[in-house]
Order: C-alpha cells, then sequence, then structure tokens
C-alpha cells in the first residue's frame, strides 16, 4: 500500500448513533418490539416516538426526555438483546457500505450517543469500534433484570452533555462532529468541534439543517460527502448523493427508485424538454433519462457541463445526438428488447381491428348507428403480412403473424437470421406488390426520413393495409393521407408522427386527422406497464452498471466492456479519443508512481478508446491528476 494513506492530518470524526450510525432511533425500535410482544403497550411507541422527536429537534430537554422514556420502557435484559439485533440490521446504507474506512483508519473514529453503551458497543463493535471509542449513556438495572433508569452521574445524560464528554476526552488535531440532532449540533456551537455535518441521509431535522453555515458547518447526505470532503478515502472515490440524475418524460418510478436507493439525486420532469428549457435543466445533471420525445441534440449535449452518461428509456436512439455525445465522451444506453413484445401486441391486434374494419363500426355506434354487414370485412389467416425492418419487432411479429395463420414476407437492409416460413425479399417493391398488410419497423435512422412517400402507395396493392409504429418522419404523412383518402389502400394505422406533442397537455395536429379507417394512437406502441417496468429495470441497470463499476455492456456508442464489482481495489477508467499511444502514456504514469496493477483493458471503437485498469488501494493523487492529463483523454474517473 502506498504511503500516502491514511493521511496524518484527517480530522477526528465524532459520530451520532440514532438516525445517523443506524437510520433509525434505538429507543423507538425498542419500544416497537415491546409493543408487538404485548400489544397492550402500543400507546407506549406512539408517547416514546414523540418524546424522541420532541428531544432530537430541540424542543424538550434531552436529559428530560432520556429517563422518561426509559422509564416508560422498563426494558429487560432479553429485550436489549433483541434491540442489538435488529440495531445490527439497521445500520445506514452509507455506514455500512464504508465499513472499510473504520479499519482502515484506526483511533480516528468516536461515537457519542445520549442513547446507552448496553446496545449501542455491541452494534458498532462489528465496525471494529471498540468499546473505549464510545462514548454513551449506561442503563440502571435492577436484581430482576430490569432496566429501571439511566446514570445520572453520566455527562451525557445531561443537557449540554455531548460538549462536555468529548471535551473531555482532549482529543488532539481537528474534530469533525456528525449527527442528525440539535444535540449533535451543540457539539458544534459548544466548541467541542470545529466543523459540523448535519446527516440527512435517514431524517432531515429542519432546525439543525436551518442552522448550518455552509462553510464549517454543512449537510451531509449521506457518509460518503462526509469521508469525501473531509480527504478519507471512503468506498467512493466521488459520493453518490452528489450525482444527479435526470429523468424526464415520466419514466416509470421504479428507475427513480433504483437510483435513490444506491444514493443518488434524482429529479423528475413529467414531460418531454425543448432545447433551451433541456440546456437549462441539463447544468450541474451527471445522468440524464429520456424517452423519445426529448432531443438530445449537439447544442444541447456542448451546452451539459457535467454529463457522463444518458439512457434512452425505450429502443429508439435516433432523438440522441450519437456523435455529439462520443465527441465528449459521454456514454449513451437504451432498452432494446424491453418493450418489443408490447409493439407486436398491438401490431397484431390492430392488424384484426383494420381487417374487420371495427373502429369504424365502434365509432359509428357511438352514434347510434347499427351497421351489421359483411362486405369489407375479411379474416387475417391465409393473408400476407410484408414487413419492412425485421429487427426485434420485426422478427418477433413475424413469429406470431405465422400463429395467426398470415404468410409472412419481409425486407431488410441488412441480412436477418429468417424465422419460421417468413421469406425475405430483396426488393420492397416485390414486397408491396403482394402484401396484403404492410407493416413499418424501420429504425430512425436520419437516412430513413419519408422512406415511405405517395410512389410506395402507389406499388401496394389496391385496398391493402398500412402500419406504422417505427417512426413519424419516416412515412410521408401527406401521401397516406391521400392513399387514404383515394381509396388505394383501405385502412391504416399510425402510432408515431413527425411531429408529437410533448406532454399530454399539448395539441395534437396532423392532415390525418378525421379520416376513414385510420386508427391514430398517441405513440403507445411500447406504453404497457409491462413494458415500462422492464425498460425501467434494464435502463437503469445499465446506467447504474456504468457508474458503479465502469460496464458498458449495451452502450449504443462506447466499445463494449463488461466489467465485475470494484471490491478491494481501485479502478481507473480512462476514455479517450481513438489516437495512437494513448495506452502507452497511461502506462508510462502507472510505472512511474509503481502502481500494482491488477487487472487492465482496452476496447477501441472508431470513435473511442476506453481504458480500464484495476490497482491496489492507495496511491499518491498526483497519478490521477497525470491521467487525466494525457493527450486524448475524454473523461476519467476513478472507482473504488
Ligand atoms: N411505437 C412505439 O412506441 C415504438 C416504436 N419503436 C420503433 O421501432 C423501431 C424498430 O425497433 P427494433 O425492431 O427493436 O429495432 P432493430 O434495430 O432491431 O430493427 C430495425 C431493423 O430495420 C432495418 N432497417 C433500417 N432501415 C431500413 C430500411 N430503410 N429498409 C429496410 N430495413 C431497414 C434494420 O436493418 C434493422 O434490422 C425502433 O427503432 C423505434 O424507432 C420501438 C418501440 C416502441
Ligand atoms: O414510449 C416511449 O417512450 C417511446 C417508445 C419508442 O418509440 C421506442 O421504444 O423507441
Amino acid at each position: 500500500m502506498n504511503a500516502s494513506f491514511p493521511q496524518p492530518n484527517l480530522a477526528t470524526l465524532v459520530l451520532d448513533f440514532d438516525s445517523t450510525f443506524t437510520s433509525v432511533e434505538a429507543l423507538d425500535i425498542l419500544a416497537e418490539l415491546l409493543s408487538a410482544a404485548d400489544p397492550a403497550r402500543a400507546a407506549d411507541v406512539a408517547h416514546i416516538k414523540t418524546l424522541t422527536d420532541q428531544a432530537m429537534s430541540g424542543e424538550i430537554s434531552f436529559a428530560d426526555a432520556l429517563s422518561r422514556r426509559v422509564q416508560i420502557l422498563k426494558p429487560t435484559r432479553e429485550d436489549i438483546a433483541g434491540l442489538i439485533e435488529v440495531l445490527k440490521t439497521k445500520v445506514s446504507p452509507s455506514i455500512a457500505r464504508n465499513r472499510a474506512v473504520f479499519a482502515e483508519n484506526p483511533g480516528k473514529f468516536r461515537i457519542i450517543s445520549g442513547g446507552f453503551h448496553d446496545f449501542i458497543d455491541a452494534v458498532v463493535a462489528d465496525y471494529g469500534l471498540a468499546a473505549e471509542y464510545v462514548l454513551a449513556n449506561r442503563l440502571i438495572w435492577n436484581d430482576e433484570g430490569v432496566a429501571i433508569g439511566v446514570d445520572q452521574a453520566n455527562l451525557l445524560s445531561q443537557d449540554g452533555g455531548k460538549v462536555l464528554a468529548l471535551t473531555g476526552l482532549g482529543l488532539t488535531g481537528q474534530v469533525v462532529m456528525v449527527g442528525d440532532g440539535w444535540t449533535d449540533f451543540e457539539v458544534f456551537k459548544g466548541g467541542a468541534a470545529e466543523r459540523f455535518y448535519a446527516f440527512t441521509e435517514n431524517v432531515v431535522r429542519p432546525k439543525v439543517v436551518g442552522a448550518v453555515n455552509g462553510e464549517t458547518s454543512q449537510v451531509a447526505a449521506s457518509f460518503d460527502e462526509v469521508l469525501h470532503t473531509e480527504g478519507y478515502q471512503g468506498r467512493y472515490s466521488f459520493p453518490r448523493s452528489k450525482l444527479k440524475v435526470l429523468l424526464l418524460e415520466n419514466i416509470h418510478p421504479d428507475a427513480v427508485r433504483a437510483f435513490r436507493e444506491e444514493g443518488y439525486d434524482v429529479t423528475t420532469v413529467k414531460g418531454a424538454l425543448d432545447e433551451d428549457d433541456l440546456i437549462e435543466a441539463l447544468q450541474g445533471v451527471h445522468i440524464l433519462g429520456l424517452r423519445s420525445k426529448t432531443n438530445l441534440t449537439a447544442k444541447a449535449v456542448e451546452a451539459a457541463d457535467k454529463l457522463m452518461a444518458v439512457a434512452a428509456f425505450c429502443i429508439g436512439t435516433n432523438q440522441i445526438d450519437l456523435k455529439a455525445c462520443s465527441q465528449k465522451g459521454i456514454a449513451v444506453f437504451n432498452a432494446p428488447y424491453s418493450n418489443t413484445r408490447s409493439v407486436v401486441e398491438m401490431v397484431m391486434g390492430l392488424t384484426v381491428i383494420l381487417t374487420r374494419n371495427i373502429y369504424d363500426k365502434s365509432v359509428q355506434m357511438h352514434t347510434g348507428k347499427w351497421d351489421k354487414s359483411a362486405t369489407g370485412a375479411h379474416e387475417v389467416r391465409g393473408k400476407t403480412l410484408g414487413i419492412i425492418g425485421y429487427g426485434a419487432i420485426g422478427s418477433q411479429l413475424s413469429i406470431l403473424s405465422e400463429a395467426f395463420g398470415m404468410r409472412v414476407i419481409y425486407f431488410d437492409l441488412a441480412e436477418k437470421l429468417t424465422l419460421g416460413n417468413a421469406k425475405r425479399y430483396r426488393s420492397l417493391d416485390a414486397l408491396l406488390a403482394e402484401a396484403d398488410v404492410v407493416s413499418l419497423h424501420v429504425d430512425g435512422r436520419g437516412e430513413n426520413k419519408n422512406i415511405f412517400g405517395a410512389a410506395q402507395f402507389a406499388r401496394m396493392k389496391d385496398g391493402a393495409l398500412f402500419i406504422n409504429l417505427s417512426r413519424g418522419h419516416v412515412v410521408d404523412i401527406d401521401a397516406l393521407a391521400a392513399a387514404l383518402k383515394s381509396g388505394k389502400i383501405y385502412g391504416a394505422a399510425v402510432d408515431v408522427f413527425p411531429e408529437e406533442p410533448r406532454t399530454n397537455d399539448d395539441p395534437f395536429e396532423s392532415p390525418l386527422m378525421g379520416l376513414k379507417n385510420l386508427i391514430l394512437t398517441p405513440h403507445i406502441g411500447g406504453s404497457t406497464e409491462e413494458a415500462q417496468e422492464a425498460i425501467a429495470e434494464f435502463a437503469s441497470e445499465r446506467l447504474l452498471n456504468f457508474l458503479n463499476r465502469g460496464d458498458t455492456t449495451f452502450s449504443v456508442n462506447m466499445p463494449h466492456v463488461q466489467l465485475s464489482e470494484v471490491e478491494g481495489r481501485h479502478r481507473f477508467l480512462h476514455l479517450h479519443k481513438n489516437v495512437p499511444g494513448v495506452l502507452a502514456a497511461i502506462n508510462v504514469i502507472m510505472a512511474k508512481y509503481e502502481l500494482n496493477v491488477l487487472a487492465q483493458h482496452l476496447k477501441t471503437n472508431e470513435a473511442l478508446g476506453y481504458v480500464i485498469v484495476d490497482v491496489d488501494r492507495g496511491y499518491p493523487k498526483e497519478a490521477l491528476e497525470e491521467l487525466k492529463a494525457v493527450n486524448g483523454t475524454l473523461k476519467f474517473r476513478s472507482l473504488v
């Protein structure tokens, strides 16, 4: 290990126990355990919680609240043993994930609490903190093993006791207090600590948060933030609570939850944003999630000061300027398979509805018109489906349509595995001449603009059906309207439009409105609960794996590297322009600082090179600065 860690001048960090070291108030948990065992004590729980809250917010005297709570609870030694087991499972997540920092910095941490050694010692011992590093109260026990009071002689059973107890330790060097409660702030205010962190991971106490000055006292949403600011080498080189995630377009709440659970700072916006609003919203944002309606233009990418990664929470990525992202080293992901099935099922349903003219008949019924007739209504069995774009959606549609009794032909620019009895046509015109139903499933690349226009409609069979659930700009809408009006095509279903409203509150306008046997839907091909949930899981997992370990699997613009968790090591992620000499330059720096390399990967694509180096923990900060300065570097980060 390099000699620069642990650093000799790190401050001593003094941690409060309740709602800081653990995510809960111990006496509240004790009250809950007691009332679970004896429901008659339910009223005690409410009483205890009120007293805890009042004391923590500084509304009532701490000493008074403490002895009143013990008097109400009167726990036995067995009750305390049960409490310890529960508390061990309630350690604050950011403390739990930084367990190693306690062992790596012996003597640098203290626990201070108005709670009791009787349970605190056993909980913090798991983190290598011996009882001598705990400043706490003691319960008074009677001969039957029932706690009947508080050791009044202990400084920590008195108001202002934390200040006196800590000062009494005579710690040398800087002392920093970390806690959620008013008594913790008093430690700083009373001069026993040079700095104070109002710890808000578990509870936000307005009086405490409101008292911080932003300099010697500040809010910390996680222990990672405290460690980072104080110069400790914690689990993360950069605290997650300082990484901003912006999720647009009503992305499923499971994604919001996934990021919050991992400690990221998440903001959500219901609709899509136009370029100006997006540029403003992107300031300070590290991660962006969007769907199909927000255009991440080159200008927005250029203006995004902190952006590291973007995910399209959908299949299409035509709304993202991939080139601009690559040039800035921004990783882009999507969810290529999560809504495939939903689109296919919708096409199947639309095919039947159009073939039977069900939509118009239903509209007429709503106006009181009963038109029972078989004219123009057909079975789909035996009809020919022409699929344009035989990718994930097109090929799955092929399978289901055959099961439905249809004959399938397809046209794709690329070589594809033909499934079932489908037949590949090498000419689009030949397909159009034979298909009874034409369904578009090409991607939204710029070159596909208006690939389906008057000439293509003219080549379709008279009375055929047309379905577009791909992208709006792929079809010339005026040509479609003309083909419908002339009766050249019998019916159509359109889910995607060249111009789509950004939110449900914006109006929809199109030359297609009001035409017969034309089903219009508001871009809902992938809008099922199943698909949205699956997308949320898939896309957020891609982003989190990229953030937490540098994994780029499934990225649409980065070289693909599948990486394991970073455990007991450090990982450098170096993204650069694909120019010669970068790996050599990185290795020269590794050698210069005698870094012990545990693993190294280099993967490139046309535009980018991605070097991942795992090294032993501990190295001088100058090594990082030199790695960042290597010629061609686009982005550099280190993970621990
Ligand atoms: N309406 C909705 O809600 C949804 C729409 N979509 C759209 O569907 C598109 C297709 O999705 P996937 O099948 O998953 O994509 P994919 O990338 O797997 O398949 C697209 C296929 O189209 C082919 N292709 C591209 N341009 C072509 C052209 N001009 N002529 C013939 N073939 C061409 C490609 O070679 C590829 O095989 C997405 O890109 C997206 O725009 C996807 C999901 C939901
Ligand atoms: O529902 C959405 O967000 C868009 C679906 C879509 O068009 C896609 O997945 O590409």
